[in-house]
């Protein structure tokens, strides 16, 4: 692993004080494996462990081993995001709730955070716009992304019962996901900034309850009335970022903006047509400094360091007015 650090040009074995910083590399190096054979899953890091040659690579881990193991999640504990960065990082990480998506991207792109865990889609809600609108706004990238399955809850207080209920508390994502179910109790609505934050806000009221999972539930101290309530099987997409870009992985994702003109939008997509790489996912979202401009999110099923898909960019880039690549990576399913 060593001889790693001589292939960046950057030291060799006769620099001078090379072997105090040969001893720290190989403490960290230790550390690597005691971290990697802690983690739960088999996380990409765990993947990427081939090609630790890489030097991105493992700057990108030693970030995240030296001083920044900080995981920011949609907060207060107990949101969805949370059960996901618990699957996905080990005990050892940091995993620091903040109240906002905004915040997060902001936390990993200034580097307080070493990594971030964010919703970015669901498949009956759609996009969600908020995480849309923050890789739009900060320079971060994806490392990995799991599709995860919400089954939604009707949380409630201890001794409430579902006539007590006239409103109802949750993230947008989750009302839209159990509306029909929702329109049925006869309650107001209250949007709140995540499933979680909506269970701290019910606490202590019996004619008040909130839609969130059922570890949400048990961790705030409440009763999961019902569960299940979702109109429809319900999947929500979280994106892993970090300020590294991967290359590996079956997915590449990037943010673009095409010309206000005619056939724009076909023929920066058209190179992917052409050559044969399937579009996984794409979302335009009104950009927020210039009216009536639109960005774009897309995913395509192909990875960066294959000729074709590195051409399909490329060929993107020539029509774009912008394209910020957010990287390669693959997608995890925990269902
Ligand atoms: O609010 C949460 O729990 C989140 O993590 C965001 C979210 C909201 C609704 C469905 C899935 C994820």
């Amino acid at each position: 692993m060593v001889i790693f650090i001589k292939n960046t040009g950057i030291l060799s074995r006769e620099s001078p004080g090379i072997s105090e910083v040969i001893t720290r590399v190989e403490k960290d190096l230790g550390e690597l494996k005691e971290l990697l054979t802690r983690y739960r899953t088999s996380i990409s890091i765990i993947d990427l462990m081939p090609m630790i040659h890489e030097p991105s690579l493992t700057k990108f881990i030693s970030e995240f081993l030296m001083n920044n193991n900080k995981v920011a999640y949609l907060g207060p504990e107990g949101s969805y995001s949370h059960e996901v960065a618990l699957q996905l990082f080990s005990k050892n990480a940091d995993l620091t709730p903040l109240k906002s998506i905004g915040d997060i991207v902001k936390c990993v792109y200034q580097g307080d955070c070493g990594f971030g865990v964010i919703p970015i889609e669901n498949n009956q809600a759609g996009v969600v716009g908020e995480s849309m609108d923050s890789l739009v706004k900060w320079g971060v990238y994806v490392n990995h992304a799991v599709e995860y399955k919400v089954s939604l809850c009707l949380v409630v207080n201890e001794g409430t019962n579902i006539n007590d209920i006239n409103e109802v508390y949750s993230h947008p994502h989750a009302i839209n996901e159990a509306l029909n179910f929702i329109s049925r109790l006869n309650a107001s609505i209250n949007y709140t900034q995540s499933t979680s934050e909506a269970l701290r806000l019910i606490k202590g009221y019996r004619h008040k309850a909130a839609i969130a999972s059922r570890i949400g539930a048990e961790i705030h101290g409440l009763r999961p009335l019902i569960c299940g309530i979702e109109d429809n099987p319900n999947y929500t997409r979280f994106l892993v970022i970090s300020r590294h870009m991967g290359r590996i992985g079956d997915r590449t994702m990037a943010i673009f903006s095409v010309p206000n003109k005619p056939g724009s939008l076909f023929n920066a997509l058209k190179p992917f047509a052409d050559l044969g790489i399937n579009l996984s996912m794409i979302y335009s979202r009104p950009n927020r400094a210039s009216p009536w401009g639109y960005d774009f999110l897309l995913e395509t099923e192909c990875q960066l360091t294959n000729e074709a898909c590195r051409r399909a960019f490329d060929e993107l880039s020539d029509m774009a007015v912008y394209v910020k690549l957010l990287g390669s990576y693959s997608i995890m399913r925990i269902y």
